[in-house]
């Protein structure tokens, strides 16, 4: 039997309908939720990503502002704007996209990000907020990834999680909000040994290392939830995840496709941290 697929493109457009209604009901009482989204350089993916998030914004009734700087901007004004952006009270929501180029110290760019504005949910002190349990915003992937396992009523708790990477955008935020529901979390990186043995032991695996279709069938327990964050490109071009789906989806009992899985989910709750930064901006 194959596995159940969640369709990240099916849930956004449920839950952006959602999000629309809270939009144009705040719009109602004279606040527009507002995104300002940062690009810096020509990075060909960061410029879709970009592109969708503030289509994405526009369509769910928000404004948008976007900014755009040559790779070889100088950083003052980068943090210049930032600082503009923060003393406006109209604009609710701020993100820098990410990758910055390599001049760019990114970690003080995203201190500069008021935290009450950080949508992304990078800045220390709301990581520092989701380690305490007390989340303010919310990663969107790793959120996003929340809503699917949700949506697909995977029981969390006490179930064996194994997260592939360690990244502070997806793995560590990942590890924390699963760790809040009572799973058993391991986390494996570059230097994990025996992988495969983590993998197979996974009740839910995601896999988050950005490297294209490292994980096989053979790597999965039978029946496992299997969530596949990674965006790779092949020789040929085409998109595809960590996870090689035909081998994976013969195991697994459920599974996320690339694309139209955990990437569509990531906009979608970029909004909800926007609207809820309006929402906040009201009491
Ligand atoms: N400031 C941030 N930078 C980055 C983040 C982030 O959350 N905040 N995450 C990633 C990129 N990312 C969002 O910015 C992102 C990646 C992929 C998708 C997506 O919808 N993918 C589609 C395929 C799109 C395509 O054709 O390439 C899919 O999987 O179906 C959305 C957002 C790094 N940077």
């Amino acid at each position: 039997m194959t596995a159940k697929i969640i369709d990240g493109n099916a849930l956004s457009t449920e839950v952006r309908g959602q999000l629309a209604e809270r939009a144009a009901a705040l719009t109602s009482v004279g606040i527009t939720p507002c995104l300002a989204v940062i690009l810096v350089g020509e990075d060909p993916a960061s410029a879709v990503y970009v592109r969708n998030k503030v289509a994405a914004c526009e369509k769910a009734g928000m404004i948008s502002l976007r900014d755009v700087y040559a790779a070889d901007v100088e950083p003052a004004l980068v943090f210049a704007r930032i600082a503009e952006l923060n003393a406006d009270p109209s604009v609710h929501g701020i993100l820098v996209q990410l990758p910055l180029p390599k001049h760019f110290d990114s970690e003080a760019i995203l201190e500069s990000i008021s935290p009450e504005k950080d949508v992304d949910g990078f800045h220390a002190e709301n990581v520092g907020a989701l380690m305490q349990g007390n989340p303010r915003f919310i990663p969107c992937t790793p959120y996003g990834v929340m809503k699917m396992l949700e949506s697909a009523k995977v029981p969390l708790k006490g179930a064996e999680v194994v997260i592939v990477g360690r990244s502070n955008i997806v793995g560590k935020p990942m590890a924390m909000l699963l760790l809040a529901q009572s799973c058993t979390v391991t986390i494996c990186h570059s230097q994990s040994r025996d992988l495969a043995f983590h993998t197979r032991r996974a009740d839910i695996l995601v896999a988050a290392v950005g490297r294209a279709k490292m994980i096989t069938g053979d790597m999965i327990k039978p029946g496992a939830t299997v969530i596949d964050v990674g965006i790779n490109r092949t020789a040929e071009g085409k998109l595809c995840g960590d996870v090689d789906f035909e081998t994976a989806k013969e195991v697994a009992g459920v599974i996320t496709p690339v694309p139209g899985g955990v990437g569509p989910m990531t906009i979608t709750m970029l909004l909800a941290n926007t609207l809820e930064a309006a929402e906040r901006s009201l009491k």
